[in-house]
């Protein structure tokens, strides 16, 4: 579904002149029309569905770990709708040779994080999608982030992260791979 310009720049007036703002002064009059743009972009992710990336799989026999660490990602969070930013971290162990490209790793987390979000729901939504689509034997998702509504404004802790991880199939009880895949992803970060 495409944003309603309409509505968004409506709201967005009306927000301007809640503040006392005069919507219509020459920096302002653009504004709810660049807002509206701006949330086809960030949003774009409301019509998305992360599984679909996952539909395209290389029967490569490799039943090993796989891990896309790093992966940049702004979303916005859903109780104040300023943003948190950060980085996902995706490994799997593929099963059956259904091996994803690497870069639909990164697609679904776009898609996930492209709407009002909670980091704890982009965590698990990114590792159920892998899980249901492919069936791998193991899934763990890492994410670190850093939320603007605690540091802009609220308890204003600034450097504050919040890691969330999601951890899927064998990871669940092979407590030394999955420390293995929690010091691969650490290893880069120093
Ligand atoms: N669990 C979780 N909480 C989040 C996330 N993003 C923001 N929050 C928290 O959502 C909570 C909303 O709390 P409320 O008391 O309803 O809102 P508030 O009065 O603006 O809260 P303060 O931020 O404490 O000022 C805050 O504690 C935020 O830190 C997230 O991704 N996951
Ligand atoms: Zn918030």
């Amino acid at each position: 579904m495409a944003v309603d310009h309409e509505k968004i720049e409506q709201a967005a007036r009306m927000m301007l002149e809640a503040i006392g703002e005069d919507p219509d002064r020459e920096g302002l009059i653009d504004t709810p029309s660049r807002i509206a743009r701006m949330y086809d972009e960030v949003f774009q992710g409301m019509d998305q569905d992360p599984k679909e990336y996952f539909a395209t799989v290389f029967g490569e026999d490799h039943e090993e770990l796989v891990l896309v660490k790093d992966i940049p990602f702004y979303s916005m969070c859903e109780h104040h709708l300023v943003p948190f930013h950060g980085v996902a971290h995706i490994g799997y162990i593929p099963k059956g040779g259904r091996v994803t490209g690497l870069s639909k790793l990164a697609r679904a987390v776009e898609a996930v994080t492209s709407r009002p979000q909670l980091q704890e729901r982009v965590t698990a939504t990114v590792a159920d999608s892998l899980k249901e689509t492919l069936d791998p034997h193991g899934v763990i998702v890492v994410v670190e982030a850093e939320h603007m509504c605690m540091t802009m404004r609220g308890i204003k802790k600034p450097g504050s992260k919040t890691v969330t991880s999601a951890v899927r199939g064998i990871f669940q009880n092979d407590a030394a791979s999955r420390s293995e895949v929690f010091s691969l992803i650490r290893g880069g970060n120093s």
